[in-house]
């Protein structure tokens, strides 16, 4: 099975492919780059849930997720992963750990009104939340430690003590924050190809301290858990394991 994932930077997605080789192998799709190494595709889509969608789905109808070669069928991408670091909420998920996201959830996508944020899907229409395969996701965890919730997709990073705790109120399961995962999950829910989100933490979600980032480590903590995907992925029986 061939992978799909999608980073917002190009060293999210070097810190992936390092995970296999130091020399992966570039195809220029059109819309976008991959980086190929071992059966993962990689591409560094940008920042923010629109970028992540279009790098998405030009990746995903680009083909190059069909295997070639002799006894090889036209296979699609059979999972796509929204990867990269991304903020965590304390004291759930700690700078350096590692989150399987178990909900990808929109949390912006919405309205204000005088009785605060309403989402999308009280207004009629839309949705907030994919659920990646949840077998899948257990079976990622265990092999990587890392700790599973629900993700954030946000268009504006946390920067304040308030946001935060107001996130946390409005979503009780969440365990950290990112800009790109719904994004991917939008592209791939329309190929009807599972998704994944995997963050390393870089930074606590709260008061912006630029300088507290740990990005170093978050990429190091990445590549790593990509360094250990393989057998999970080849033990992984699709059909039994959708997500919703
Ligand atoms: O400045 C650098 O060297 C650098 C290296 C790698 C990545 C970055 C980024 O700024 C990546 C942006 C990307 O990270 C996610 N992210 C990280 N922390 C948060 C957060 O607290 N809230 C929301 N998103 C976060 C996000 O997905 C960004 O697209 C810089």
């Amino acid at each position: 099975m061939r992978v799909l994932v999608v980073t917002a930077v190009p060293v999210e997605r070097d810190a992936v492919t390092r995970a296999f080789t130091d020399e992966p192998q570039i195809l220029d799709v059109p819309g976008a780059e991959l980086h190929r190494a071992g059966a993962f595709d990689v591409v560094a889509g940008g920042a923010g849930p629109a970028s992540a969608a279009a790098a998405a789905a030009f990746a995903l109808a680009s083909g190059a997720g069909a295997e070639v070669g002799p006894g090889a069928g036209a296979e699609p991408y059979g999972l796509v992963v929204s990867a990269g670091i991304g903020g965590g909420f304390a004291p759930d998920a700690p700078v350096g750990s590692l989150v399987v996201a178990s909900g990808i959830v929109a949390a912006d996508l919405g309205a204000e009104t005088p009785d605060g944020f309403v989402p999308v899907t009280a207004l009629g229409f839309g949705r907030e939340r994919f659920v990646p395969p949840p077998g899948l996701v257990r079976d990622v965890a265990a092999a990587t430690g890392a700790l599973t919730g629900e993700v954030l997709t946000v268009s504006t990073v946390t920067g304040s003590a308030g946001r935060a705790a107001a996130l946390r109120t409005a979503h009780p399961h969440a365990v950290a924050e990112a800009m790109e995962g719904f994004g991917v999950a939008e592209a791939a829910e329309r190929l009807r190809v599972p998704v994944l989100e995997i963050r390393a933490v870089s930074n606590a979600v709260g008061p912006r301290d630029r300088n507290a980032w740990r990005i170093g480590d978050a990429l190091a903590a990445l590549t790593e858990a990509f360094g250990k995907l393989t057998p999970v992925l080849e033990g992984w029986t699709t059909p039994h394991d959708r997500h919703r």
